[in-house]
């Protein structure tokens, strides 16, 4: 059997897209799923995201990580599902779909994604560590030196801390540029690695930079991958909604799967 493919890339957060409105794509297949994620093996993408049908929305976001297992919500992938369900003429400007933790709507222009993410009903101090859930589980710690912090190791220990098991959590390190901007490292769960950007992770530090720094809306963040800016309406007691993750997602190529 053979699938068209296309890349995309949301600040270097990079997905394989397929278009699988007739419903078509072995998804139950978590091995295929993980090669064609893999960077020598495969296509090499930190997800795979399914764009399928649904009867109340302009379409529905199917989304994997690049283990091969479904995952949570994710913005960035958010952000490219959309730019590609306009590239393919589903709606002009300002669409509304289905996600795995549930309705979104994003606006369109030729440089940015507005995705708007889900309401964050509070912040917990998680045994010392600061969670929040922003469609998916993050913990955020800010640091002094970030550009020479070993991401991988220190975010792993968090990722596998029997605190957060048996689902584990992403964790962002975070460290303050100026009054409304931060430099973000994430380190992914499901990609068990550093990716160039997360966007439930800055959407993540930029709500608690809020909420524990008094960083005012909106929120700038530089990525590895690029900057994004996170605008949101704060309320009583830790609680966010009217939360939106802003910035560029990109086509980069084109191809053709044959399983
Ligand atoms: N890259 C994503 C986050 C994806 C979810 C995550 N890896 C998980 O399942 O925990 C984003 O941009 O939000």
């Amino acid at each position: 059997m053979t699938f068209d493919f296309f890349k995309y890339q949301g600040t270097g957060n990079d997905f394989i897209l397929i278009d699988d409105r007739n419903e078509t794509f072995p998804a139950t297949d978590q091995a295929l799923v993980e090669r064609l994620c893999h960077r020598r093996f495969g296509i090499g993408a930190d997800g795979l995201i399914l764009l399928r049908n649904d009867p109340e929305y302009d379409f529905r976001m199917v989304y994997f990580n690049a283990d091969g297992a479904e995952g949570s919500m994710c913005g960035n992938g958010g952000r490219c599902i959309v730019r590609f369900a306009h590239d393919l003429g589903l709606f002009a400007s300002e669409t509304r779909f289905l996600a795995v933790d549930g309705e979104h709507s994003a606006v369109v222009t030729e440089e940015t994604i507005s995705l708007k993410m889900s309401e964050v009903a509070g912040i917990d101090g998680h045994g010392g560590l600061t969670f929040l859930n922003t469609g998916s589980p993050h913990i955020v710690q800010f640091v002094d030196d970030l550009e020479s912090l070993d991401v991988v190791s220190e975010g792993r220990s968090i990722r596998y801390d029997s605190r957060f098991q048996p689902g584990g959590t992403n964790v962002n390190f975070a460290q303050i540029v100026d009054g409304n901007t931060l430099f973000v490292r994430t380190y992914e769960r499901g990609v068990e690695d550093e990716t160039y950007s997360c966007g439930t992770g800055v959407t993540a530090v930029a709500l608690v930079a809020n909420s524990q720094l008094n960083m005012p809306d909106p929120v700038f963040i530089k990525t590895l991958g690029g900057n994004l800016r996170v605008s949101f309406n704060a309320k009583a007691e830790e609680r966010f909604d009217n939360i939106y993750l802003i910035g560029p997602a990109k086509r980069v190529f084109a191809g053709t799967i044959t399983v």
